[in-house]
């Protein structure tokens, strides 16, 4: 099952055409239990070290998913890799296992690079590779907008080096070395945070065994990350020696909907100005535990005319007329990166009603979640996939599932195209059974 992926010979210029994962996915959660031959600890047998398996089982990591289970033998054979597997399958962690089983835990260098495309998606994945590493290695976010101690105490000394060495430079690197933090076995990187770095020679990709770039099609959508992340794979680590991974749910030519995980679609038609109502109407018809709403970004035009965001207005509507249990958050690009984080913590293990741009489409791991609503209809096929595949993400769970697409008769269309080219099928919701329910 091999495939020429242009994009992967680009950035891997020795690998002869890379491995392709193209997993035609039956529901994951609920066939799992029942198809897995192995657990995780078989499946990772002799590749992944004991203690990093321990800690997956400790936080309930037992079984593989489906992904995990076709996907851990190629991963763990070193071999370069597209993981093109539908959103919740379980990516992370299977290209998570890869990293450990590729670094030396004794040797204090940087081996692994995962490259992410949001500080959101960067804080999550640090987390989970935290919890599997324990204290046996260290995993370094360098994610936009963060800069924790131990990263400051680095920007400090190390631009003072040049090269060649001098012996002063010498006696600074030697306080590197010595009372710095040695370098971090992995990093978790957003692009320009990691260039910011490398321009000041924090530390060197020269050793970096594993490369994982996740959201692939994401980075690769915006010509300037690729071309600094190319220069700086190119430039300073080598690509014949490293293992590359590229991991997304919608790598371009093999879109394929996750419509076995999702178990309804719906649509409903209305006016813009109805769209507060028929919204608010919605969530207190739907039983969810948790749900998100995705609104547009504000454009410059309408900033430039001094409106509030549309995340603002359906923020403080649901604020004054939701009357049900769930917490109403919201998160938005605009907000600083504080504001996010605490958005982004406050969700965790709550039942929530997150109204948010589609910075919370990508990667956002909030297994909760139930329900998702599009307030309008997002900007391509791509973004609907991200967007519905914040559901269906708990392993095993039987909790329905949906995603209600809000549109206007002339947008029908439109749906229509994300339909035909994702490969499923909306229901139209009836305003009449609505209100009937409601009554
Ligand atoms: N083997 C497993 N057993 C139980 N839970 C798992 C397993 N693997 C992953 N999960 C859980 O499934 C959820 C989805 O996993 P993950 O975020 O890695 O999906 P993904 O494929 O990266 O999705 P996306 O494409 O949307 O980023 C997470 O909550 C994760 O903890």
């Amino acid at each position: 099952m091999a495939a020429a992926f242009p994009a992967s010979s680009a950035f891997n210029p020795n690998c002869s055409a890379p491995f392709m994962l193209r997993l035609r996915l039956r529901p994951h959660r609920a066939g799992v239990a029942a198809v897995a031959a192995a657990t995780l600890r078989e499946v990772c047998a002799g590749r992944v070290p004991d203690h990093v398996l321990l800690r997956a089982e400790d936080v309930g990591y037992l079984v593989p998913t489906e992904m995990q289970e076709q996907s851990l033998p190629v991963l763990l054979s070193g071999q370069d890799c597209v993981l093109h597997a539908q959103t919740g399958s379980g990516k992370t962690l299977a290209y998570l296992l890869s990293v450990f089983s590729a670094i030396d835990f004794d040797r204090s260098s940087v081996q692994a690079l995962i490259v992410v495309p949001t500080r959101e998606l960067g804080i999550q994945v640090t987390k989970v590779a935290r919890v599997l590493a324990a204290k046996s290695c260290t995993v370094m976010a360098l994610l936009d907008g963060g800069m924790l101690r131990r990263q400051k105490s680095w920007v400090k000394v190390v631009p003072f080096l040049r090269f060649p060495l001098h012996c002063y430079d010498v006696f600074l690197l030697t306080i590197v070395v010595h009372f710095q933090a040695e370098p971090p076995a992995i990093i978790v990187a957003t692009v320009a945070s990691l260039c910011q770095m490398i321009e000041r020679r924090a530390f060197s990709l020269q050793s970096v065994k594993i490369l994982v770039i996740d959201e692939v099609d994401f980075i690769f959508g915006s010509s300037k990350q690729v071309s600094s992340l190319r220069k700086i794979l190119t430039s300073y680590s080598a690509a014949s020696s490293r293992q590359t991974i590229f991991a997304s749910a919608s790598i371009p030519q093999h879109n394929r909907f996750m419509h076995d995980c999702i178990q309804h679609k719906w649509t409903k038609i209305c006016t813009k100005k109805e769209r507060l109502n028929v919204l608010l109407s919605l969530l207190e018809r739907d039983a969810l535990k948790s749900g998100i709403i995705f609104v547009a970004e504000q454009s410059e035009r309408s900033k430039k005319a001094g409106n509030p965001p549309l995340t603002t207005i359906v923020f403080e509507f649901l604020k004054s007329t939701y009357k049900g249990s769930l917490d109403v958050l919201l998160l938005e690009e605009d907000m600083n990166f504080n504001a996010r984080a605490t958005s982004f913590s406050e969700v965790k293990g709550r039942g929530f009603l997150l109204v948010s741009t589609d910075i919370a489409s990508r990667g956002f791991d909030l297994p909760q979640t139930s329900h998702i609503y599009n307030f309008e209809l997002p900007k391509t096929a791509t973004d609907y996939l991200h967007r519905s595949g914040r559901t269906g993400r708990e392993p095993f769970s039987k909790v329905e599932c949906s995603v209600t697409t809000l549109i206007t008769e002339d947008e029908q269309f439109v749906l229509q195209r994300f339909q035909n080219e994702l490969k499923f099928h909306c229901e139209e919701l009836h305003l009449e059974s609505m209100f009937t329910f409601n009554l």
